[in-house]
């Protein structure tokens, strides 16, 4: 095994080569699943519990387009330090007896260490894509301006019609797979998707790399995550009677169904359970509210 710094991303994160040559990207946890994250949408640091049950959540969605994640308690000092880039390496120290390390990226400073509970540390660790897949990187046109400066999809009601006379998305699928990832991001509460990938093949779906901004505050809807959806009005017909079918308290219930078969439901508190179903149902208002607007035929996608 081998373990490096990635200069891919901004956040501390530690790159695995195991045994056989698979890589693996370890996210450290640094919240209890009971803590709330105050702050904008994007505050906060990741959140090793949201990259995990997101991908779950995924797949109950039938999204199928998130790297496998699980969770996975490493012993810094036996199983990494040894096999550490001198990168990595020269990060690492011991504080109050716990070993520590920050590694190398925009946000890693020695003041934003992380420490293992003595040399054990929690975290996610995410199958790395097979190298031979090409993947490319687009800028979401729905991100976020990061500044106080609105971005154009914040004061143009009309935006959706900007971005479909781009020369990118003329194609719909595209546009239907990003009001998709909106509507998961939504229900996650992860409002930091600057960037999607997609494999560099035509037909590639859009990717749901990096969910790890997620579940920051329970008792927070971020309505505007989901300006994708009410400003194009447009959804596939099979994703949403997948939502209907998990309406009223469904959608909670089959993954803590989902959860326990891997011993993961711990992961994530009674309150963010709850979150979820009650922003299913605001999902679900949304479409409504295109219905009555547009009509159901022009809304659906088939
Ligand atoms: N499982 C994976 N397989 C292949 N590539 C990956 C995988 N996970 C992450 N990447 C690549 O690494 C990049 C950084 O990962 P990620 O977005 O999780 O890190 P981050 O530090 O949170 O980034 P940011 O600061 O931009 O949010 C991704 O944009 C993607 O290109
Ligand atoms: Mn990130």
């Amino acid at each position: 095994m081998f373990a490096d710094v990635t200069s891919k991303g901004t956040q501390l994160k530690i790159l695995l080569t195991l045994e056989g040559g698979q890589k693996a990207l370890f996210k450290p946890k640094w919240y209890e699943p009971s803590d709330i994250i105050e702050g904008n949408v994007y505050a906060g640091k990741d959140r090793h519990n949201g990259e995990i049950i997101s991908f779950h959540l995924a797949r109950l969605l039938g999204l199928n387009r998130v790297p496998i994640v699980t969770r996975r308690v490493l012993n810094l000092r036996k199983e990494i330090l040894p096999v550490s880039s001198d990168l990595l390496k020269d990060t690492f120290h011991v504080k109050d007896g716990n070993t520590c390390f920050y590694g190398v990226c925009i946000y890693c400073k020695k003041e934003d260490s992380i420490c293992g509970s003595g040399d054990m540390l929690e975290g996610s660790i995410s199958l790395w894509l097979p190298e031979n897949f090409s993947i490319k990187k687009a800028r979401h046109p729905w991100q976020r301006s990061y500044s106080e400066k609105p971005a154009s999809w914040e004061i143009n009601p009309d935006y959706c019609q900007v971005v479909k006379n781009s020369k990118f998305y003329q194609d719909e699928v595209r546009l239907l797979d990003l009001i998709e990832t909106s509507i998961f991001d939504f229900l996650i509460d992860n409002g930091d998707r600057h960037h999607y990938e997609f494999f560099s093949s035509k037909d590639s779906k859009v990717l749901l790399i990096d969910n790890a901004k997620s579940f920051g505050n329970p008792f927070l809807d971020h309505i505007d995550i989901l300006a994708p959806l009410y400003q194009c009005c447009r959804i596939r017909k099979e994703f949403l009677s997948v939502l209907v079918s998990l309406q009223n308290g469904a959608l909670s219930s089959w993954l803590i169904k989902l959860l326990r078969i891997h011993k993961l439901e711990n992961l994530l508190h009674s309150d963010h359970f709850e979150a979820l179903d009650r922003r299913l149902n605001k999902v679900l208002s949304t479409v409504m509210v295109c219905f009555e607007e547009f009509g159901s035929t022009s809304v659906i996608s088939d």
